[in-house]
């Protein structure tokens, strides 16, 4: 990078590496009396996949709602590359836990829309090119035609997340998005998902946040995992870097020193520290 970029504000607003993807600070979520977030703080660095951790209730969609701009901060501020985050855009796509599907559209047309609000760069043939795409990859391509009534829990998680690989915005937002899927369509999507995010250049995902119950696959996908407190006031209790290289493969992964000892830790951070004796 130039002297100049980094003298110029404006140029240096995307370019600089010294600008993190997402800049989370002194972030407060409150409703009415009840303090869901209490002084968050996270910076998230470019081409970066973290995943957030903690109990339920812990504010954890919350969070990922204020980065989606669906929901904004009490106090602080959420910035993307420099810029506060004020509302939705194609740069960003959330999976949310409940599918969140349009239920008067087939299958593939809640994806091929949210194609076409996403990305104005794209034709039809592209549009259905990349349908096909993502449709194929979790396997609801025979179902395409079908509401998403006549589909099981599992089935309409898998379009959700179609269409927010089909999109393959800058930043992913995923809020437990394999919660509800068998060990293998889990393994699988976890694969296609670290596929799409290192592919390299300007398109594609860049940045992954990743809601997850799951502690293995927090490990397995991560570069760095969120811990968060218990609620209400919920902040960050640690931050925790996932030192293992890429590619990682499962198998070998789940006797690595280092694996064994941040799954030992946050074993220990969820069941003792952070316990809610529910
Ligand atoms: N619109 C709202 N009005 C009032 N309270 C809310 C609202 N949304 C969330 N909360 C409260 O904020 C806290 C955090 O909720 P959030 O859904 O972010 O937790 P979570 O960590 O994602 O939980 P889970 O793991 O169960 O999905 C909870 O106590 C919740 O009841």
């Amino acid at each position: 990078m130039s002297e100049a970029a980094l003298l110029n504000p404006k140029a240096s607003a995307i370019a600089s590496p010294l600008t993190p993807a997402l800049d989370i600070a002194g972030v407060h979520r409150r409703y009415g009396n009840f303090v869901a977030l209490e002084n968050v703080n996270l910076d998230i660095w470019p081409g970066e996949f973290v995943s957030i951790i903690g109990h339920s209730g812990c504010g954890k969609s919350t969070l990922l709602n204020l980065i989606s701009g669906l929901d904004h901060p009490s106090e602080g501020s959420v910035k993307l590359l420099g810029r506060t985050i004020t509302g939705p855009g194609p740069d960003r796509a959330m999976v949310f836990q409940n599918y969140s599907l349009l239920p008067w559209l087939s299958v593939r047309a809640n994806v091929t829309e949210a194609l076409r609000a996403a990305r104005t760069d794209m034709n039809a043939a592209e549009r259905d090119a990349s349908t096909d795409h993502a449709l194929k990859m979790v396997g609801l391509w025979p179902h395409q035609h079908k509401r998403p009534s006549a589909l099981s829990g599992g089935q309409r998680q898998r379009v959700a997340i179609a269409r927010a690989f089909a999109v393959q915005p800058r930043v992913l937002l995923l809020d437990e998005p394999f919660g509800a899927l068998d060990a293998i369509t889990k393994g699988k999507l976890q694969d296609e998902l670290l596929g799409m995010w290192s592919t390299e250049g300007e398109s594609g995902i860049s940045n992954v946040v990743m809601v997850t119950h799951d502690i293995d696959e927090a490990i397995y996908l991560s570069d760095r995992i969120v811990v968060m407190s218990n609620g209400p006031r919920a902040h960050i209790h640690e931050v925790l870097t996932v030192d293992l290289p890429r590619p990682r493969d499962r198998t070998e992964l789940v006797s690595h020193p280092t694996y064994l000892n941040l799954k030992a830790h946050m074993l220990h951070l969820l069941g003792t520290v952070l316990a809610t004796h529910h």
